[in-house]
């Protein structure tokens, strides 16, 4: 009988009339704030069974989150009515972006939530996580709603996932990307991983839904298994894939040739971007514009005037020599392999990749010496430097990721803890012929220090350093 004036999960922000959802997580038990958020005005509080509310409804259930997610996405309304929700290890920011992109130039009004924050095509405003948690999450839904935002493209992380972060309205379509190892942190194992990735298809997005899948990932034909056997249409992309079939590929200049067959006719598209991974993630893109109504021909066409997603693969600067600087945001090993992949056709007959990368602090350690592996045997030279070392000491991260750098030719690796060194020294030591990148951060703007209530954001930001210490020494800003 009370009126119910929003919902929070942070007690801090409860104010009268709010639904108090109180998780056990994994620095805090939300249980101990019920009382304070009662005192603030908490109407209801979604909670385990065994937690104790005074003086407001209880709404108990084994899994609270999921309830919580349930009912505020009841209370949120309106929301744009075409929602598609990507997965995987990398390329959700990309895919998302990419889609948000084809959306526009079809003439919708779109928008895209992840990593870069809620972006559509006048602005974008950073929300910190990947996927926020579900109270901003349905409100930023609502906000874009009410802007007139009819088609939202957003990132659904394996902790979204598992905390139910990203769910309420409904979702049209579910897209998965790859999987490889990254949070081997949080996820006790890579099947369990796999498995808070599924839930997208499993249970997020809605009965009689699509499922477009990158259908030439190891995991992939799990992937697949998980969208048959939930009854969604399958739409697949890739060289194994029917739905979009890549039947070629022609590195370019600035960008390639994607051959594709799609509904039994075969189409060239020029794609301005450069990269199997970038050719993967705007097809995946594809996907989901066409499982949501779009038209081929334009869809297709639309690839052509895709722009570059920020701080993927993005060229920076040019070196006195000559040698183009990259900034992109590979920060686990398969998408190392994988920036260096889409590099090696552009460095010149007897140029050198150079690489200069780190690893974060407070994240899966056992990512580290692999990340260091797949720099040795794609790269000509590596520079370890720091990248977001949060609460730990950094030369200890370098020397996991340095530890997996042993079979290195003599000279190829150097470590350097701070970053703008770092890179300035792989500028300097670059050729005519060479290429630079400069992986980890790609649109981040600080490097993280400390952790709690000593951490610090200190200003960073590859790309500008990048074009600071080419400029420096005699190379151009670009
Ligand atoms: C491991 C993880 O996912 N943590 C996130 C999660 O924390 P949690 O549920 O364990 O919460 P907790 O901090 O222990 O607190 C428990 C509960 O008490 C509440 N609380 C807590 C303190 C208080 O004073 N009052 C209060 O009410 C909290 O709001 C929470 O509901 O929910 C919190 C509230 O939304 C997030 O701030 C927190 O993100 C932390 C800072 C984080 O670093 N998350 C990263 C790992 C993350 O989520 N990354 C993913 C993946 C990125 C990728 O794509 O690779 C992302 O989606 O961004
Ligand atoms: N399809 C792909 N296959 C392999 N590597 C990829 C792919 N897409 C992106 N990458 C790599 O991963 C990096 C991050 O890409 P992107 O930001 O799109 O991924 P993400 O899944 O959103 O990452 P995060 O988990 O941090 O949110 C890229 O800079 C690139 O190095
Ligand atoms: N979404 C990823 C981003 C990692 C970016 C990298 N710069 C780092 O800090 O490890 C994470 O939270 O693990
Ligand atoms: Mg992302």
């Amino acid at each position: 009988e009370a009126q119910v004036t929003g919902f929070a999960i942070d007690h801090r922000k409860v104010a009268p009339g709010t639904v108090f959802g109180a998780f056990v997580g994994a620095r805090f038990n939300g249980e101990d704030f019920i009382a304070d958020a009662v005192k603030a005005g908490a109407v209801a509080i979604v909670a385990r069974p065994e937690a104790v509310v005074d003086g407001a409804v209880h709404l108990a259930s084994a899994e609270p989150r999921r309830m919580f997610a349930q009912l505020a996405g009841q209370f949120f309304v309106p929301v744009p009515e075409t929602l598609v929700a990507v997965t995987g290890t990398n390329g959700k920011t990309s895919t998302v972006e990419l889609t948000r992109q084809l959306w526009r130039m079809a003439g919708h009004r779109a928008a895209s939530i992840g990593t870069l924050g809620v972006t559509t095509s006048d602005e974008s405003v950073s929300t910190g996580l990947t996927t926020p948690d579900i109270a901003t999450f349905l409100s930023n839904l609502t906000g874009l709603a009410r802007e007139g935002i009819t088609h939202v493209a957003y990132e659904a992380s394996s902790h979204g996932l598992s905390q139910f972060r990203i769910e309420g309205p409904r979702v049209a379509a579910g897209a998965f990307t790859n999987v490889s190892r990254d949070h081997l942190d949080y996820h006790a194992t890579m099947d369990d991983y796999f498995a808070a990735k599924m839930r997208l298809f499993d249970e997020v997005v809605g009965d009689g839904g699509t499922a477009v899948v990158w259908a030439d990932d190891e995991w992939s034909d799990r992937a697949i298994a998980h969208a048959t056997a939930r009854g969604l249409s399958l739409f697949t992309v890739g060289v194994k894939g029917e739905g979009v079939r890549l039947l070629g590929r022609t590195p370019g200049g600035l960008g390639q040739v994607l051959e594709v067959e799609h509904a039994g006719k075969a189409r060239k598209i020029d794609l301005p971007l450069i990269g199997a991974y970038q050719a993967a993630n705007a097809l995946v893109a594809a996907g989901l514009v066409l499982a949501t109504g779009g038209d081929a021909d334009a869809t297709f066409d639309a690839m052509k005037r895709l722009v570059t997603v920020r701080g993927r693969l993005e060229r920076a600067a040019i070196s006195a020599a000559g040698a183009p600087v990259y900034v992109d945001y590979a920060h686990t090993p398969d998408a190392l392999e994988a920036a260096i992949a889409a590099l090696r056709p552009h460095v010149g007959p007897v140029g050198r990749l150079i690489v200069v990368f780190g690893a974060g602090g407070d994240r899966d350690t056992g990512k580290r010496p692999e990340m260091g592996r797949a720099a040795v045997v794609g790269a000509d030279l590596s520079i370890v430097t720091d990248d977001n070392p949060r609460g730990e000491e950094p030369a200890a991260i370098r020397a996991m990721v340095l530890a997996g750098m042993t079979a290195a030719a003599d000279g190829a690796v150097r470590e350097i803890g701070d970053r703008r060194e770092a890179i300035g020294a792989a500028i300097a030591a670059a050729r005519s012929g060479d290429i630079v990148l400069v992986a980890g951060k790609g649109h981040e703007q600080g490097q993280i220090i400390g952790s709690g209530a000593t951490v610090r954001v200190l200003p960073f930001d590859d790309v500008g350093v990048a074009r600071e210490m080419a400029g420096a020494l005699g190379g151009t800003g670009r």
